[in-house]
């Protein structure tokens, strides 16, 4: 038998970078989604080892179990149902397995997605040999929340086969867990996050998890629900960055100028609220959702301006903002900045040529834009084959 997950990415409408340091912020699921494929050999395969391939980077990883063993000896006994912290001797020990690998040097941002399967698997299974395969519909350290939504996936899939959820395995096409095995997959996947991005405030994988809008803060999330229709342009300005270190890089200027920064996440933490009532206060009319979205255009202006008071902004990002404002339409950046993706507002009356325009503009920049559906499902999953 075969479990496919399928965890979707996020937009973060307001509040990232100050999430981790304790402001709230609003986000919300994305249609476009990650999936994992994970299964064990039968017996007759007589297959050793332990798989991982990701299919759109067309890279297949193999490991002997008897060498994960050697280099891992204390990972096989630890207990699926109880999340646990990746420690540093133990990073170190699996950035070894991995780069035994040789992964291409342009592909070396992967590894640390690697790293986080590795300990993700022999923790949740221990020394079993099996097979993962990976695709997204998700640009790669864009700030669509790529890494959550793989170790979303990835725990998704491998607490399946365990033996801590219960699931019907007899269910026909996807299906959801239920809350506590929801929970548990959000704690992995959280663990994972850490090893990706160092100091996460665990809103990506939240939000991943559970899917809809989130208000999210100091771990706690609060579901929202939409009262006016929400339609936001994407435009992935494709220029890399990692979030690791635009994380890092916040945190220090945090540490130079404390007061400072304490007022900006106070500001920021202010924006968010504001934002998230105004999204879920109830509309009667055309009237009343263009005061709205002028409000929210509003606040989205304010988010960005504290965002690049963090350093978090990019000259492609500014770019994309000039670009917009010709059409009087409002931008932030979403997710850790640096490059990566940026949100528009596109309001309810606004015309199809209008939009078409913006579009042809931003993609005569070398950008690439796209109209996601937001607000919608969380993480499902399905089986195949026979037991
Ligand atoms: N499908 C995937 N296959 C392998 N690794 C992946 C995949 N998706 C994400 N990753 C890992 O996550 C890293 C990107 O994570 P990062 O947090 O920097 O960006 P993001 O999650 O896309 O954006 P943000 O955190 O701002 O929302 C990649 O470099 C890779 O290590
Ligand atoms: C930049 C950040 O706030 C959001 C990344 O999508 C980091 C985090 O909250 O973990
Ligand atoms: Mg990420």
């Amino acid at each position: 038998m075969e479990v496919t997950s399928r965890a979707p990415g996020k937009i973060i409408l307001a509040g990232e970078h100050a999430v981790v340091h304790g402001s709230t912020a609003v986000a919300a699921a994305i249609d476009l989604y990650t999936y994992v494929t994970f299964g064990f050999p039968t017996p007759s395969d007589n297959d050793d080892t332990l798989k991982l391939h990701l299919k759109d980077m067309d890279l297949e990883f193999s490991w002997p179990i008897g060498k994960i063993k050697e280099v891992l000896p204390d990972l096989g006994s630890l207990e699926a149902s109880s999340p646990s912290s990746c420690s540093l001797e133990t990073i170190k020990a699996i950035t070894a397995l991995v780069e035994e690998q040789n992964i291409p040097e342009a592909k070396i941002g992967l590894s640390s997605g690697v790293t986080t399967f590795l300990w993700l698997y022999t923790s949740i299974h221990g020394y079993k040999p099996a097979k993962t395969v990976v695709t997204s519909e998700l640009p790669l350290g864009s700030g669509l929340g790529s890494s959550a939504a793989l170790c979303v996936a990835f725990s998704a899939a491998l607490l399946a086969l365990s033996d801590s959820v219960t699931l019907d395995f007899s269910h026909q096409g996807w299906q959801m867990f239920g809350d506590s095995e929801l929970d548990l997959v959000n704690k992995w996947a959280f663990e994972g996050e850490k090893i990706i991005h160092g100091k996460p405030s665990g809103i990506d994988n939240t939000v991943s998890t559970y899917g809809n809008m989130i208000k999210f803060r100091s771990g706690e999330l609060t579901r929202i629900k939409t009262n006016m229709p929400l339609k936001m342009l994407i435009t992935n300005t494709k220029v890399g960055r990692n979030t690791k270190a635009l994380v890092a890089g916040v945190s220090e200027r945090t540490i130079r100028h404390p007061e400072a920064m304490s007022s900006v996440f106070s500001a920021i933490d202010s924006i968010s609220s504001e934002l998230a009532s105004i999204i879920q206060s109830p509309v009667t009319d055309d009237l009343a959702i263009t005061e709205k979205e002028k409000k929210l255009e509003e606040l989205m202006e304010m988010n960005q301006g504290l965002l690049q008071c963090m350093g978090v902004s990019h000259a492609s990002i500014e770019t994309v903002l000039r670009s917009t404002l010709k059409y009087k339409l409002s931008s932030k950046l979403t997710g850790a900045g640096g490059g990566g993706c940026v949100l528009t507002l596109l309001p309810n009356l606004l015309s199809g040529t209008v939009v078409d325009k913006v579009i042809a503009e931003l993609e005569s920049c070398g950008f690439q834009c796209l109209i996601a559906g937001i607000g919608g499902r969380g993480l499902e999953i399905s089986f195949s084959g026979s037991s």
